[in-house]
């Protein structure tokens, strides 16, 4: 069955009307992979009809980043939606989201401003003002959201819990490719040469992870030796954190219980995340 394809609020209002039971909502920004259909498949699990998000939002991109050039492949992703058998996707435009410029938007907090949220000021404020704005627009039961972007969906929590928005927020486990790279819109970005480099992010998660027995220190020491290596590669990995932190609140993990292990680094112009879930033994 074709998805209902709508681009309006009526449209949407409308198609929203004729949804029989529960509705999962999947927000995305376009440029389908294996990782956003996982979603799509553990929403067909939890609800009775799926809905997807096609936008990629302005307010969420700083100066100097990749807003132009994101990929935007709206007829591929037509296709894979109607293959998961996703019944609804709304993909506004510009206008539609931002009819004139905003006045009212959320502000994260100190939690958007550490970690993903010091190497792109105002990311997570842009992102959950959309996120927020989707919400109300699809008023979805359940509403599915990414491991992989493990600070995006802590935030979004808390963002549910703070506003006492009604939805249930559930996170997707990370889609990886064979060699540990996890999947990104942005890898389509990486020449071959790149993607050999960016390989050292989950490559240091994985050595992180394999100390997490050992403690905090150990997880960082043995990520860090992967990762200094990448640095002086060709093309080089210039990091922007390696960070052991809380899964809720993104504050500093020292001792042992449960953490997740993030990274970014740039490699070329590309920008990439990846994060892994660790239960940190005691340091000794
Ligand atoms: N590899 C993955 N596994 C599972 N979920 C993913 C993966 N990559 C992205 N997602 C999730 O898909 C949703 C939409 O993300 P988005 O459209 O930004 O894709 P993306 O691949 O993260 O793109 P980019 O990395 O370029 O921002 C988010 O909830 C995100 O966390
Ligand atoms: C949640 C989201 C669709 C909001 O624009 C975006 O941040 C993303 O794709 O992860
Ligand atoms: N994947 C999170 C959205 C962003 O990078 O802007």
């Amino acid at each position: 069955m074709k998805p209902v394809i709508v681009r309006t609020r009526e449209e949407l209002a409308a198609a929203r009307a004729r949804v029989e039971g529960t509705l999962a909502f999947v927000p995305t920004m376009g440029a389908l992979h294996e990782g956003h259909l996982s979603l799509m498949r553990q929403a067909r699990r939890n609800a009775d009809a799926v809905a997807v998000s096609i936008f990629v939002n302005p307010l969420q991109f700083g100066p100097g980043e990749d807003f132009d050039r994101y990929p935007r492949t709206f007829d591929a992703d037509a296709e894979a939606c109607a293959r998961e058998g996703v019944g609804l996707i709304f993909a506004p435009s510009r206008e539609v989201m931002y009819p004139d410029e905003p006045q009212v938007t959320l502000k994260s907090g100190p939690m958007g401003e550490v970690v993903e949220g010091a190497a792109r000021p105002g990311h997570f404020d842009g992102m959950l003002t959309v996120v927020l704005k989707l919400l109300n627009l699809v008023r979805p039961d359940v509403a599915i959201f990414g491991e992989k972007d493990a600070q995006q969906l802590a935030m979004i929590r808390r963002m549910v819990a703070d506003l006492n928005v009604p939805v249930r927020v559930l996170g997707g486990r990370t889609v990886r490719e064979p060699d540990g790279l996890a999947l990104s819109s942005r890898n389509r970005y990486l020449s071959q040469a790149e993607r050999g480099t960016a390989l050292a992010l989950s490559r240091a998660l994985q050595a992180g992870a394999d100390a997490a027995a050992e403690g905090p220190g150990a997880v960082l020491g043995a990520a860090s030796a992967v990762l200094d290596k990448a640095a002086s590669a060709d093309p080089p990995l210039v990091l922007d954190y390696l960070v052991l932190v809380d899964p809720a609140t993104f504050t500093p993990v020292v001792s042992g219980g449960e953490a997740v292990l993030a990274v970014a680094g740039r490699v070329g112009s590309t920008h990439l995340i990846d994060n892994v879930h660790l239960q940190l033994g005691k340091e000794h």
